[in-house]
């Protein structure tokens, strides 16, 4: 089985002002390709911090993050972001669109990290416009856009440079329920074309469309297993994703 990613015996100590925090106290896990992974938890269980760890945003104490048969922890900083930008889709609960870019440019933004921007890259962001259904909105600015549309921006941009993974913190935070139902559509679409997700969220509603619930206590795996029943948001979206097969 090739797998996405693999969590081996994490932890994560934070000291502070004297205290000594374990946020992480040894979390295992594979997330094999194609999966679709919910992470909950309460509040100060650890979410965030894995989250830091799987998008190779911040260093384990110890243990490793495995990504592509890389083992982060032995990589230096450059070859980090490196990976992060090439490897690692973001889709974050702001959406952190640039302002002063256009839909297509702040699509091509993971780009710039990687060096030179060709002319079949210009077109593959186009063609990731009009799959997330703002193929006549190229042209606009973030502020131009409703909230969803930023949010469908940043689902795009997210798989410009054809990642590993798309690491989702919150994603549908900020939207009403019509618009989560269609961000959250969208992802069932990109995973039903064998996309792997990770998403982090608080909302059961939301965690029931994965195919896999991990849940978080105190810096440890409480459960870890299939979601039975799953939450299809099919019947409520209007989005075009004929061109999904062309992502
Ligand atoms: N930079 C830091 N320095 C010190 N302690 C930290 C730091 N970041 C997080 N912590 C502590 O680590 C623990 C886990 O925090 P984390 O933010 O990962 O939880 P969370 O599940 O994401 O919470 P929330 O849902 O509130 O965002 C908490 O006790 C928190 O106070």
């Amino acid at each position: 089985m090739n797998y996405a990613t693999r969590v081996v015996d994490l932890k994560k100590i934070y000291h502070l002002k004297g205290e000594t925090v374990h946020a992480l106290r040894g979390i295992n896990f594979d997330v094999p390709e194609g999966d679709y992974v919910s992470i909950m938890g309460t509040s100060g269980s650890g979410k965030s911090t894995l989250l830091n760890m799987l998008g190779c945003l911040d260093r384990p104490t110890s243990g490793q993050v495995v990504l592509g048969g890389n083992d982060t922890s032995k990589l230096s900083d450059d070859q980090l972001s490196q990976l992060r930008a090439s490897r690692i889709g973001f889709v974050f609960q702001s959406y952190n669109l640039i302002q002063q870019l256009t839909v297509i440019e702040n699509i091509e933004v993971p780009l710039f990290y990687r060096g030179n921007v060709t002319s079949a890259d210009h077109k593959r962001a186009r063609e990731l416009a009009r799959m997330v259904g703002l193929g006549d909105r190229t042209g606009h600015r973030p502020t131009q856009l409703s909230g969803g549309q930023q949010q469908r921006v940043a689902v795009a941009r997210s798989l410009i440079n054809n990642p590993d993974y798309i690491l989702a913190d919150e994603p549908t935070g900020n939207l009403d329920s019509k618009t989560t139902e269609e961000i959250l559509q969208l992802f069932e679409t990109l995973n039903d074309r064998g996309r792997t997700i990770i998403l982090v969220t608080h909302e059961d509603d939301v965690s029931h469309h994965a195919k896999r619930s991990i849940r978080l206590m105190d810096g440890r795996i409480q459960e870890d297993h299939a979601i039975e029943n799953r939450r299809s948001a099919n019947a409520h979206g209007t989005m075009d994703t004929s061109a999904l097969n062309l992502a």
